[in-house]
């Protein structure tokens, strides 16, 4: 399904499914996922490799698939994308989600301005929030940014936060609406948290905060308790004089994609 000279991607799966994770949970969302990811967290439970076909779900909630090949190029995504937005009467955005969408920033420069002719959505991203330059390659597209501060005490990969502070002072710089996500395990280590506080502190985000802790239905046994996650919530928001959410993964809880 592609054009020769046209930037195309490998895109695993397309649906439409409530948002469960971060402040906008609940919202519907026309969901793009797409493959191959630059880092490796313990707790990974997306398959981000490349896939041969894009699954797309059509009739939402079914679990029933058609199966379409890879990569796609915009017109390829755009066609696939309607076929969902003409069966779901309303979406609230087009969500952005992988693996790594940022890894994808050459095609997403040229299909964004067309889907947004095309669907008239805002744009939510979700990314695990270190590369700034294909980022600001895309900001102007860009509505709302669901971004991690990756603790190296959950993921298991070494310390990132200097390409967190150039990401979120890039989205700050843009004004752009932002949620930042920290994945807690058991395994968190207080000193991350501490990091991860001086960080937003350092950056003046006007981002919204939220703990995102595994629960029984994440891919991990380091399950927070009860105690952990409320008293890392309390010691961020005194710290950071602002609310710090707790919102866990609510489509697992539900059995949604
Ligand atoms: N319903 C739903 N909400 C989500 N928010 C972020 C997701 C992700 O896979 O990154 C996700 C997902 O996979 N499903
Ligand atoms: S950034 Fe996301 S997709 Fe990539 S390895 Fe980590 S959890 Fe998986
Ligand atoms: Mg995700």
């Amino acid at each position: 399904m592609t054009q020769k000279n046209q930037p195309s991607a490998f895109v695993s799966e397309i649906f439409s499914s409530a948002q469960g994770e971060g402040v906008n949970i609940g919202r519907r969302q026309l969901f793009v996922r797409f493959c191959e990811c630059h880092r490796n967290c313990l707790y990974c439970d997306t398959p981000f490799q490349r896939t041969d076909s894009v699954r797309i779900e059509t009739v939402p909630g079914s679990g029933t698939f058609k199966e379409f090949s890879n990569p796609l190029d915009c017109a390829g995504l755009i066609k696939l994308l309607k076929l969902l937005y003409s069966v779901v009467c309303v979406h609230d955005d087009l969500f952005l989600t992988g693996g790594e969408p940022l890894l994808h920033a050459k095609f997403l420069k040229e299909f964004l301005p067309q889907a947004k002719k095309e669907f008239a959505l805002p744009v939510h991203l979700e990314t695990s929030g270190d590369l700034v330059e294909e980022f600001e390659s895309i900001a102007e597209y860009i509505d709302h940014v669901l971004m991690d501060i990756k603790l190296p005490s959950v993921t298991g990969e070494p310390e990132t936060w200097l390409q967190h502070q150039h990401f979120m002072e890039a989205i700050r710089a843009r004004r752009i609406s932002t949620t930042i996500k920290l994945v807690v395990s058991a395994d968190t280590a207080e000193e991350d948290l501490v990091e991860a506080i001086e960080l937003i502190t350092a950056t003046q985000t006007e981002a919204d905060v939220v703990l995102q802790p595994m629960t029984a239905a994440s891919r991990t046994d380091r399950i927070p308790t009860a105690q952990q996650i409320l008293h890392w919530q309390s010691e961020m928001a005194c710290s950071l004089k602002k609310t710090v959410r707790i919102i866990p993964q609510s489509h697992k809880l539900m059995g949604l994609l």
